[in-house]
């Protein structure tokens, strides 16, 4: 043992309550009687545990064991084993009180009974023991001392109690205030026989006890540990050797030693405890606001903004972020609102250039978006030397289930004799096609213009909207330059060619572009209403993890649907 010097235990006779292989007790056991202690007594409920104990520790050191089944609850059992220990050794210089032990459990579902068999434990069974060895060893061995010797021997009180709280272990954690509160009085009531009294909460160790615990349970403590990792039962003793040495650590008496600096409230159990209150805490000064929240738990990560050193208004993080969401969803109804207004004004002044009611929510403009758009013109001699020709205009959507409002759209050409070196024929061709609303058609214009001759030439020079309406801007369509058929046969031949857009409506534009902006807020209105309901329900960060999770599924939908589609 380099930890310590050597011997550093010569002589004394320890009693330690506890001491399965595996346990702390068993650890601190062997550290002092590897340490040379003159005499170890062992004791615990079942025996068989015990004579292993007694049976390893005497091979590997040269103290004798002297072990004895022992219920520390049961006063009378800790007063026989006490005296047989001082009948066995003649003396006890240090006690380690490491019995104990307790079972995880709610406060509500905890009995009476459950609480009253864990408080025997840990407070009423250390109780028995300190006051059994106070009484049967340390005070007669101190009264026997001369005065020059009276320098008195040592207490320690491995006993857990933990700092604030014990969530799950309302039983142990209340235990083990008692010992706490044990260990300051005893050490200066019994100061005066030199005994000195300490206790150390050690956190949570790798042991046989622990062994018993859940893994979860564990796994948390682990997580939660500031060194992210549980004790050794060595580790404990270290600490329990030291402050059983008289000669290390002589001058300290009335403490608990808390091994492991954890931070309480992360380390509850967290037993339905509402995500909220781990949440860091926002605190937000407004003067003369001062009621209390959650965030005045003392477990809350705060931050101030003190102003005039008044009291603070605080508001805890997912509060906060409900409250942007809240504002967020506040400005897309309002967003969404203005939208139906604009939305409203521009159907109202469509309706009043006169499209006969024809114009209904869901319709689109021929073409509007469109770029381009066939336009064919076919030359068919009728066999009599007249040419008839015959102009056709194919809308790209015509596999479009929208609705197309065909607005007055003509064309225009002119059809001439090509023996004629000066234009022989001249003729327009305007005609309008009325507007109106056909669902899924293919639209067509189709006029037939006769010409008299045997060698007619055509040509479509324009195409435009002759009637515009509000909104429909004169497009600049070029339909096929020129055309020419020498034709005597009844054959037809036809050109086709690209017509720009007809339509190019800038009202309509407007229509489903606000119609979106409307619609996107009403939907951006509902996400950051859902966002901030989560936001105090479940708490930010799983709010936000919810978020992903659903974006994750909604694109996985729509690619499915995409691929569905496409199949
Ligand atoms: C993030 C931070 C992470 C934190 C992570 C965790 C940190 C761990 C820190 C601490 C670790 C340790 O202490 S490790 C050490 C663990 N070692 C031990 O606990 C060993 C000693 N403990 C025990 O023997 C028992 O737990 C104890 C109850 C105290 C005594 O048991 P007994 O059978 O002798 O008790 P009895 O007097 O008969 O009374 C039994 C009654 O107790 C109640 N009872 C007993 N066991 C029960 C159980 N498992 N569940 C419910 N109730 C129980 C019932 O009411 C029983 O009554 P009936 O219904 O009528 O039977
Ligand atoms: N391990 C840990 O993380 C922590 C442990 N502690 C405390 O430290 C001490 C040792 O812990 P650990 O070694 O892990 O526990 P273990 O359960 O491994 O060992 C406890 C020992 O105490 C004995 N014992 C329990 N109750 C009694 C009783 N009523 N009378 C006599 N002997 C009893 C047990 O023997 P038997 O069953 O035969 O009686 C056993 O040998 C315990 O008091 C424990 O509560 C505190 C905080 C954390």
């Amino acid at each position: 043992m380099v930890l310590f010097k050597n011997q550093l235990y010569s002589g004394k006779v320890v009693l330690i309550t506890g001491c399965a292989w595996g346990s702390i007790g068993a650890a601190v056991a062997l550290q002092v009687c590897q340490l040379g202690a003159a005499g170890l007594a062992i004791c615990g409920r079942r025996e068989e545990p015990l004579k292993d104990a007694a049976l390893r520790l005497e091979n590997q050191s040269k103290t004798p064991v002297f072990y004895q089944s022992c219920d520390i609850r049961d006063p009378d059992a800790v007063e026989s084993f006490v005296a047989a220990v001082v009948a066995k050794f003649g003396r006890i210089d240090v006690l380690f009180n490491n019995a104990g032990g307790q079972f995880p459990v709610m406060a509500e579902n905890l009995n009476s009974k459950g609480f009253n068999a864990v408080i025997r434990n840990n407070l009423l069974g250390t109780w028995n023991m300190t006051s059994s060895v106070a009484r049967l060893a340390f005070i007669p061995q101190f009264e026997k001392l001369t005065e020059a010797e009276k320098k008195g021997a040592n207490e320690d009180d491995p006993t857990q109690s933990v700092p604030c709280c014990f969530p799950g272990m309302v039983h142990t954690g209340s235990a083990r205030a008692g010992v706490d509160n044990m260990t300051k009085t005893l050490a200066v009531e019994w100061a005066k026989y030199q005994i000195k009294v300490n206790a150390v909460a050690p956190g949570t160790i790798v042991s046989t006890g622990t062994q018993r615990y859940p893994k979860e349970m564990l796994d948390k403590s682990r997580r939660v540990a500031p060194l992210q990792r549980l004790g050794t039962c060595e580790e404990v003793a270290n600490i329990c050797t030291f402050l059983g040495s008289d000669e290390a650590a002589g001058f300290i008496t009335g403490q608990t030693f808390y091994m492991e600096a954890r931070v309480w409230q992360e380390t509850s159990l967290n037993f339905n405890r509402p995500s909220y209150k781990t949440e860091a805490c926002v605190c937000v000064c407004v003067c003369g606001l001062n009621g209390p929240t959650e965030c005045d738990r003392s477990d809350n990560p705060r931050l101030f903004f003190r102003s005039g050193g008044k009291q603070h208004h605080k508001m805890c993080m997912p509060k906060l972020f409900a409250a942007i969401f809240f504002a967020l969803a506040g400005i897309c109804v309002a967003g969404a609102i203005i939208g139906c207004v604009v939305l409203k004004k521009e159907i109202d002044s469509i309706s009043r250039y006169d499209l006969n009611g024809t114009l209904a929510i869901g319709d689109y403009i021929l073409d509007a978006n469109s770029t381009t758009s066939n336009l064919t013109v076919t030359l068919r001699n009728n066999g009599n030397n007249n040419n008839i020709v015959n102009a056709r205009y194919d809308s790209p959507r015509n596999s479009d289930l929208r609705k197309f409002i065909y607005v007055d759209m003509c064309f225009s050409g002119r059809v001439f004799d090509r023996d004629n070196s000066s234009i022989k024929i001249f003729t327009t061709v305007t005609k309008p096609y009325n507007g109106t609303i056909i669902q899924k058609i293919t639209q067509q214009y189709v006029d037939n213009y006769v010409v008299n001759t045997t060698n007619p030439c055509v040509q479509i020079a324009t195409c435009y909207s002759a009637t515009t309406y509000f909104g429909f801007q004169e497009s600049n369509t070029t339909a096929p330059s020129s055309f020419t058929v020498a034709t005597n046969t009844t054959e037809s031949t036809s050109i086709k060619g690209n017509i720009k857009n007809v339509c190019n409506v800038g009202i309509l534009y407007t229509y489903p572009g606000i119609a979106i902006i409307a619609f996107a807020c009403v939907a951006g209105a509902i996400i950051f209403l859902s966002f901030a309901l989560a936001c105090v329900l479940i708490g930010f960060i799983r709010m936000v993890m919810l978020g992903l999770l659903a974006v994750l599924l909604i694109g996985a939908a729509i690619a499915f649907a995409v691929l569905y589609h496409k199949i």
